[in-house]
């Protein structure tokens, strides 16, 4: 592991609640219990052997007073009896040492011996034994009795200490114990558990073909070297599965630009198709002349503005003179020519910007001048009709001409007469009428309007 991995490692431990103390905790408090446990239980023993020690230690001091004393009696002997007491009562295990005197023909006499301050323990026993003289062999006599107490004290005493010297024992014995496992644990397990977490933790896209290798490891082939290689054949796994995820994203990535350039080039085309087939839904498909719809969307356009700008605007109604007869005698198809010359002548003398001329009927076709007057539009008239008549297309059933004639209604914009186009359409269409009436292949004004009349060609 390099360097910086390790850097990383100690610094996110730092913060970090680590298990080896948790365990050190657990340990010594462990540690801790079973000392009190293990030292009540050998302070047991160590009361029982300590009693037995006192009462042997007891035992053997009557063993060696009992008989200077018995021959101490016998003699009369009180200041040697009294010397053996004192000698006695120095044994710091004994507590009190009493004897009886029996003396014939006087009371027995007794001598005590305390030590100060000294207890009674009821659970040492009391040492009580007759004193016995044989002055020659096969003769005895009893001359006192003796009797020997423990002193309670010394017991707690030595009991005390024994279980001071076996607590700490103990204790230390636990701690040393504790402080190796810790210090095998950290050894051999934490220290590589941090490890392999500062390598995780130190992981990316990047560094995925950074191997997790354990430092100074005592013990080889056990879980931890399991864990490292887990740990590295996930990297390896994970490289691929990136390094596979890095080429789908670059097909998906190059599908979609592709899409994206047929989607555009679709829709490219689809809006030129729309345009050209909302062209189409505005074109005559005969005399490829704007038709009714066109001309209905312009119509009020044109009328709005001319109400708000105070500008002139014109309309022209034009219709072919017995279009019904030319059909019936040259056919309907020559019908159909006929309408498509005639529109023609209208493209050519209508290509001022804002002029519409459009086919509006079967055989009727309106014009709107904007900017034009009566007048103006009136000589408009007059030579579309002219260039019509100029085709020259033979017309022998024409109550007009020998030829194919138009007849054309001319009305201008009057705002205060007229509140809507249609008015002003009712006007051109009156007009026409007019036109028909006087003999058709002629142009005829709306006669509501002055200067219609005004300034007309010869
Ligand atoms: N060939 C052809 N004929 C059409 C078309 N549309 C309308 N027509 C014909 O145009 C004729 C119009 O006749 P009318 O409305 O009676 O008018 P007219 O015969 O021109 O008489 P006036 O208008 O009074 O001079 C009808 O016979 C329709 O069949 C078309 O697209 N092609």
């Amino acid at each position: 592991m390099n360097t910086e991995v390790i850097a990383r490692a100690a610094k996110a431990q730092s913060g970090r609640s680590r298990i080896v103390v948790r365990l050190l905790l657990v340990t010594l408090a462990a540690g801790l219990v079973f000392s009190i446990l293990s030292t009540l239980v050998r302070g047991g023993f160590a009361y029982v052997e300590e009693r037995d020690a006192i009462q042997a230690e007891l035992l053997q001091l009557r063993d060696i007073v009992q008989p200077a004393l018995t021959k101490a009696i016998w003699e009369m002997d009180r200041a040697s009896v009294a010397v053996h007491l004192d000698s006695a009562a120095r044994l710091p295990a004994l507590g009190r040492i009493a004897v009886t005197l029996r003396m014939a023909d006087t009371a027995p006499e007794v001598h005590v011996r305390d030590r100060t301050g000294w207890t009674r323990d009821e659970t040492l026993p009391v040492l009580r034994r007759p004193l016995t003289y044989s002055p020659y062999a096969g003769a005895s006599e009893i001359v006192g009795e003796l009797e020997i107490f423990a002193d309670g004290r010394e017991l707690q005493a030595r009991l005390y200490r024994e279980i001071i010297v076996i607590f700490i024992t103990q204790l230390v014995q636990s701690l040393l114990l504790a402080g190796f496992v810790m210090w095998m644990f950290n050894r051999t397990v934490t220290r590589h558990v941090r490890d392999v977490a500062a390598h995780l933790d130190a992981l990316s896209a990047k560094t995925l073909s950074r191997k997790l290798a354990l430092r100074d490891k005592l013990y080889h082939n056990d879980e931890l070297d399991q864990l490292a290689g887990g740990v590295n054949e996930l990297q390896d796994r994970l490289a691929a599965h990136l390094g596979q995820l890095a080429q789908y994203e670059g097909e998906i990535s190059r599908h979609r630009d592709h899409l994206a350039e047929l989607v555009g080039e679709r829709t490219r085309a689809l809006e030129a198709a729309n345009r050209k087939l909302d062209e189409l839904s505005r074109r005559d498909a005969l005399t490829a002349l704007p038709n009714r719809r066109h001309f209905d969307e312009c119509k009020d356009i044109e009328f709005r503005r001319a109400l708000r700008t105070g500008q002139p605007l014109s309309l022209l109604l034009c219709d072919i003179d017995d279009f019904k007869r030319f059909n019936d005698t040259y056919g309907h198809g020559a019908g159909d020519d006929c309408l498509r010359q005639v529109g023609e002548v209208l493209a050519s003398c209508f290509m001022r910007a804002g002029d519409v001329a459009a086919r509006v009927g079967g055989e009727e076709f309106a014009v709107l001048l904007p900017g034009l007057n009566a007048a103006e539009a009136r000589a408009h008239a007059e030579h579309l009709r002219a260039q019509v008549f100029a085709l020259g297309i033979a017309h022998e059933a024409s109550s007009a001409a020998d030829r194919v004639t138009v007849s054309v209604g001319v009305a201008a914009l009057v705002p205060a007469q007229m509140r809507d186009f249609d008015a002003l359409y009712h006007c051109a269409d009156v007009a026409l009428y007019g036109a028909k009436r006087a003999g058709r292949n002629r142009v005829e004004c709306w006669k509501g309007e002055d200067r219609c009349d005004a300034g007309l060609p010869s």
